[in-house]
């Protein structure tokens, strides 16, 4: 068995980044970068104080040698113009290199998210039958687009955040201790407590997000069921019931939201006092120091600009450790279905099959310690018309299922013209086999191209032809665009008879030596549903025929009948020997003819 790309939780992260790291380091190191000169402005700003106003002595020799090399204080007092150019330089280059790590971030992060995407939607077609059972199609969409969306951000947005939090406290701190440690002790004391609390606050609030998250999707829920369901709603006047369902949601949504708003609104009242409590220091401790001359005054406005800069970082860094939770979820959401089998079609080889189909005690189990074919075995030959008959459950699908191998069997043999179908490439036997689902599905598409679906070279004149075997031509041409009619989600609505019976001239208007009707006619009426499979026959003598149905008076004419009561083969005959025979079909058949006999008041 082939397996989609299997990674751990953060190598998924490195692994769809592969070609695109090196935009990323760009974006890194732009980050750090921008973070130095837009650090470096207050440090122009002291220098002027310090040493160009107040004519201090300059320590570092480089800058020394710059500034007399200019012609020293008299030149700049001169010409103070040069300063606001210096800082606006600096300016310009903060802001250009946030530009480029914005546009290096997001090109890394957007082609990360459609690499991604791209292989999800792989495993979404091509993963094997079990897993659309497992998952449920929203929970699968939402993985896709939600979860990537999040991934995507973090990748864009959180982790570069992070890179520049570390920079700047990193450059910050740097540059605090060279000018004086003690004032560097007074300007952080609170950073801790300010880290602390907003780390404790997001990890709490996590659990409301949830909260708020699931009581959204009920709302959504409500809306979604009610929308899709509102015939149901209407014809059983059940509006007021729905209204108060709505509201009852609406008001514990609601609820928790305002409860949200109070944690944020707690939050960031203490995380201001901190923050401003630390200001308050960082002014004190420093007017307390530069009045007593340990620093000066541009020392002063470093400090106080630089931490300025530091409280946001500080509070951010709480937000971004706790969306890193936020973030694994995803990652574990997307893992789960990248590691899912693909199915394996084999080899691509052209086989044409006859029709020959037996079944030789074959026990299969969608859990293995329930099965739900229990010795199954029968005989088909090319060309029969063959019905399968049951109650519901009793398997009939399943058996469907194991000849199309969606599913392999646990025990037994299923074999075509002789041959294992284990033994047939998956797509060359998928290709033999024409199949009319139970669920008449038509794609948002015309009707001509819904019918070409299963042989998209064929011309008008077949399509029409299917068309009419399948006793959906005359709809077809009342439409007012005919053949060129959009259907589905974006078309006209159908009825469901009619849907059934385009799904049949789809599968008609394509060749195949086995046909099966998956209970697919049970919108049709019965005098429409006889007169397609009579079409059928005459057209095709030599296509083995598969019928499932509840109905008997669908199969009466079937050569062959097969009885399936809880996952057994109970009888197999024609209509006659079958009536004849106490059991399952000769009891339905009785109920049939009663309730006919009722209906005509005979
Ligand atoms: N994908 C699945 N996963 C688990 N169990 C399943 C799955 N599909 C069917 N079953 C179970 O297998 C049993 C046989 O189902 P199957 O669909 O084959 O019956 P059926 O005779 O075709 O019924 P119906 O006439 O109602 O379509 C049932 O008990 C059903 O619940």
């Amino acid at each position: 068995m082939k397996e989609a790309k299997s990674t751990g939780d953060l190598r998924t992260i490195l692994h769809y980044m592969k070609g695109y790291t090196f935009y990323y380091v760009v974006a890194v190191l732009s980050t750090a970068l921008s973070i130095l000169f837009s650090r470096l402005i207050p440090l122009v700003v002291k220098f002027t104080i310090d040493n160009i106003i107040s004519n201090k002595n300059i320590e570092s020799k480089f800058l020394s040698s710059i500034y007399y090399e200019f012609g020293g204080r008299e030149f700049f007092l001169r010409n103070l113009w040069l300063v606001g150019l210096i800082v606006v330089v600096f300016a310009f280059f903060n802001s250009f290199f946030s530009f480029l790590r914005e546009k290096m971030a997001g090109y890394t992060s957007e082609n990360f998210a459609k690499k991604l995407r791209d292989d999800l939607y792989n495993v979404i077609l091509k993963a094997e039958y079990g897993f659309y059972s497992r998952f449920q199609s929203g929970d699968v969409i939402q993985r896709c687009t939600s979860d990537v969306e999040t991934i995507r951000r973090f990748i864009a947005a959180d982790a570069i955040s992070i890179w520049r939090i570390i920079f700047t406290i990193f450059l910050a701190l740097f540059v605090m201790l060279k000018l004086n440690v003690k004032m560097t002790l007074a300007s952080s004391a609170m950073i801790p407590a300010l880290f602390g609390s907003s780390l404790y606050f997001f990890v709490k609030v996590k659990r409301y997000f949830e909260k708020v998250d699931e009581a959204e999707a009920a709302v959504t829920t409500v809306v979604q069921e009610n929308i899709t369901g509102v015939r149901v709603v209407k014809a059983f006047t059940r509006e007021e019931y729905e209204v108060k369902k709505f509201l009852e949601k609406n008001t514990e949504y609601r609820k928790l939201d305002l409860k949200l708003l109070k944690l944020f609104a707690n939050f960031w009242s203490i995380s201001d006092f901190l923050a401003f409590s630390q200001f308050v220091f960082t002014i004190i401790f420093g007017t307390y120091f530069t009045v007593k001359g340990e620093i000066t005054v541009g020392t002063l406005i470093v400090f106080t600009t630089y931490v300025g800069m530091l409280m946001w970082p500080v509070r951010e860094l709480g937000i971004l450790l706790s969306n890193f939770g936020k973030v694994k979820v995803s990652l574990k959401r997307v893992n789960e279905i990248l590691s899912e089998k693909l199915e394996n079609l084999e080899d691509g080889r052209e086989i044409k099959l006859n029709g020959d189909i037996e079944f030789r005690d074959v026990w299969f189990g969608y859990n293995p310690e329930h099965p739900v074919l229990k010795g199954v075995s029968f005989k088909i030959s090319k060309g029969e018309k063959v019905a399968f008959f049951g109650g519901t459950g009793s398997g009939k699908s399943t058996v469907i299922s194991l000849l199309m191998r969606l599913y392999d069997l646990d025990s037994g043999k299923i074999l075509i013209d002789g041959i294992d179908i284990r033994e047939i490439p998956k797509s060359a036997l998928r290709k033999n086999i024409g199949q009319v689902p139970q669920e008449a599905f038509v794609f948002s598409k015309t009707v001509r191209e819904n019918i070409a679906i299963t042989k998209p070279d064929s011309d008008i004149e077949e399509i029409i032809l299917s068309a009419k075997l399948a006793s959906v031509h005359d709809d077809i041409v009342k439409f007012e665009r005919g053949y060129d009619t959009l259907v589905g989600e974006k078309g006209i609505t159908l009825s469901g008879g009619q849907r059934q019976r385009l799904t049949i001239a789809r599968t008609l208007v394509n060749d195949y030596p086995i046909l099966i009707f998956d209970d697919s006619m049970s919108a049709v009426d019965t005098e429409t549903e006889r007169k397609i499979l009579e079409a059928i026959r005459k057209r095709s003598e030599n296509t083995t025929t598969i019928i499932v149905s509840h109905r008997i008076s669908s199969i009466k004419d079937a050569d062959k009948i097969i009885v399936f009561e809880n996952g057994v083969v109970t009888a197999i005959g024609n209509h006659e020997e079958l009536v004849n025979h106490p059991g399952l079909y000769q009891r339905v058949w009785r109920i049939e003819n009663v309730l006919k006999l009722t209906e005509t008041g005979e």
